[in-house]
């Protein structure tokens, strides 16, 4: 445990997605002093008010903040800017959020050294890496919130189909937290047995189960105009990971040398950032993993 009250910033905080990973860190009792940080300095200063009430319960607190007060602390997290338009892919976001992230990234100026960027803002990939360049941190010290959440969804439907837990469920959605993201099936299990020989699955579309949970997030786009409590939530725990260094191993978008890419795979979160675990796909997956990386290299070549 740190001798000193960890501090997070949220920039961004003034909006949904901010202020939902904000009162999530609160609802999870943890010392930790939450600084919200939004252009819309009014907005920043009510969210940090009303999220402030309900960390009178917790032993967290939570204060409105500067840009410069974001770059001294332990983990960044960035929610800032542009969201999605019904049915508009996350990839399109990169010309209204690429300026934002920038100038954010200058406002911090000088970022604390063993600081941690956790990217939120869409698309996630692209910006992660683009952080990474211009904040000037080692590469394992800025990730993104990458298919954790993708991940999340996949072993809800999973847990509804096999009657099991969703934390017994050992499976994952990986690459691009985008339309090219494809779950690990053969890396998947349950109980220690391969999960495709679950006689539960048989007769399941797999391959539609697959594109429902990465259409998920347009189908509450479409409903609500936007996704926030479920990134919230995911958000909070790698954020808890990163500042308890509690090396929890996630779905999160972090370098992977093999690829030259920011991309998602099974990491290790701690208080170091973010380090991928060796993999063992198939040869199917393993082409859908190079498709993903080259995507999201050339977009990131743009820029
Ligand atoms: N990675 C993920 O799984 C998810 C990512 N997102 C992404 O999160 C981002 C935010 O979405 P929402 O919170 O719904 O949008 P929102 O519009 O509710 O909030 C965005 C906030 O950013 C602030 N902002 C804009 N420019 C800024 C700047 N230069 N500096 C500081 N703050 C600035 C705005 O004032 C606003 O408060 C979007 O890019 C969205 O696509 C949303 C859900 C899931
Ligand atoms: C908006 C978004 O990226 C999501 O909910 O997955």
């Amino acid at each position: 445990m740190p001798l000193t009250t960890p501090k997070v910033a949220v920039i961004g905080g003034g909006g949904n997605v901010g202020s939902a990973t904000a009162f999530s860190l609160v609802t999870m009792k943890f010392p930790v002093s939450i600084l919200i940080v939004d252009v819309d300095e009014d907005l920043a200063r009510g969210q940090a008010l009303d999220i402030n009430d309900a960390a009178f319960l917790s032993p967290a607190t939570c204060a409105a903040g500067t840009f410069q007060e974001a770059g001294q602390c332990d983990v960044i997290i960035i929610t800032a800017g542009a969201r999605q338009r019904p049915n508009e892919p996350r990839s399109e976001l990169i010309g209204r959020n690429y300026t934002i992230i920038n100038s954010i990234m200058e406002k911090m100026q000088p970022i604390k050294s063993s600081a941690v960027i956790l990217m939120v803002s869409n698309p996630v990939d692209i910006l992660t890496a683009i952080s990474q360049k211009t904040s000037g941190l080692p590469k394992n010290q800025v990730i993104g919130s990458g298919t954790f959440l993708d991940s999340g969804r996949l072993r809800n439907e999973l847990s509804r189909i096999l009657g099991i837990s969703p934390s017994s469920i050992h499976s994952g959605t990986l690459g691009e937290h985008g339309d090219s993201q494809f779950v690990g099936w053969s890396i998947s299990s349950v109980g220690g047995t391969p999960l495709l020989g679950h006689p539960k699955l048989k007769g399941v579309d797999l391959q539609k189960l697959e594109k429902e949970v990465s259409r998920k997030a347009y189908s509450i786009i479409e409903a609500k105009g936007s996704t926030y409590y479920g990134v919230g939530l995911h958000v909070a725990h790698i954020a808890r990971s990163i500042l308890g260094d509690e090396s929890k191993v996630y779905p999160v978008c972090n370098y992977v040398e093999e690829y030259d890419c920011y991309l998602s795979v099974p990491a290790i979160v701690g208080a170091h950032g973010a380090s991928p675990l060796p993999l063992r796909l198939n040869e199917e997956e393993t082409e859908k993993l190079k498709t993903a990386a080259e995507k999201i290299k050339s977009f990131c070549d743009m820029y």
